[in-house]
């Protein structure tokens, strides 16, 4: 399954820095997000990945650097105002609402009471038998399946799917891996996706960008970054 072959900008970041206190987190990050694609972010820990999440959901201001959503600047915005613009996004660790049964999850996502919709939604990732179930009480590989069905509830243009497969066990990970294939198509969105295991990130995505101490050191195909030098030295090398 390819990327649409649009390559229209959805997502504009523009020498991006994030600095918390003397920690530079994101140092002059340049990365453009195409329509259609799936874009992984990979790198070591602490690289600066999941800042990178929050300040593209305004979760964290930038301290310096710009970022344009369809053309857009998104300076200032809230995160729910970024929420309704269509970006939507999973968390490393996950926030449900844990009390709450899955339909629940996702209606309260969904701003609506449609209870169909939030069964679609459910049985796209699996969960349909677990409708009225507590979100609490699921296994850990569901948890993180409900999360993404409620990003989607948003009905987002851009989904990013912070760790993505973390906890889940090889089948999961491959069904993973069908279903952000399926979803994007489907749904017609963009996706950027944070995560580790790198054999599923090669299968997986268009184009990853590698972050290393805060810095973009590689763009590309799965194939190019991973035979570059830098790339191998920063951080697959510690994979094999
Ligand atoms: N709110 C914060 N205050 C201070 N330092 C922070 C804050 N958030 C992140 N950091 C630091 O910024 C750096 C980048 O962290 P970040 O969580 O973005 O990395 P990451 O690439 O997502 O790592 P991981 O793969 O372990 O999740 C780390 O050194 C981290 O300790």
């Amino acid at each position: 399954m390819s990327a649409p072959t649009s390559t229209n900008n959805l997502l504009e970041i523009e020498q991006l820095s994030v600095c918390f206190g003397g920690l530079q987190a994101l140092d002059r990050v340049n990365l453009s997000i195409n329509e259609g694609e799936i874009l992984g972010l990979i790198g070591p820990n602490g690289a600066g990945k999941t800042t990178l999440f929050n300040v593209i959901t305004g979760l964290t201001a930038p301290s310096h650097g710009k970022l344009r959503w369809q053309g857009n600047s998104l300076a200032g915005k809230k995160p729910e105002q970024i929420c309704r613009l269509g970006l939507a996004r999973t968390f490393q660790n996950l926030r449900l609402f844990r009390e709450l049964s899955c339909i629940n999850n996702l209606q309260v996502a969904m701003g609506s009471n449609n209870r169909r919709a939030a069964l679609e939604l459910l049985a796209l990732v699996q969960l349909q038998e677990k409708a009225d179930a507590a979100a609490a009480s699921l296994a850990y590989g569901d948890q993180r399946k409900l999360e993404f069905a409620r990003a989607l509830a948003t009905k987002p243009k851009l989904l990013l799917l912070d760790e993505a497969a973390a906890g889940m066990n090889p089948i999961e990970k491959q069904d993973l891996q069908a279903l952000v294939q399926r979803v994007r198509c489907q749904f017609k969105i963009t996706i950027l996706i944070i995560e580790h295991h790198v054999p599923l990130m090669m299968q997986l995505c268009d184009r990853l960008a590698v972050l290393n101490f805060g810095r973009c050191i590689a763009l590309g195909s799965p194939e190019q970054v991973r035979r570059d030098p830098l790339v191998i030295e920063a951080y697959l090398g510690s994979q094999r």
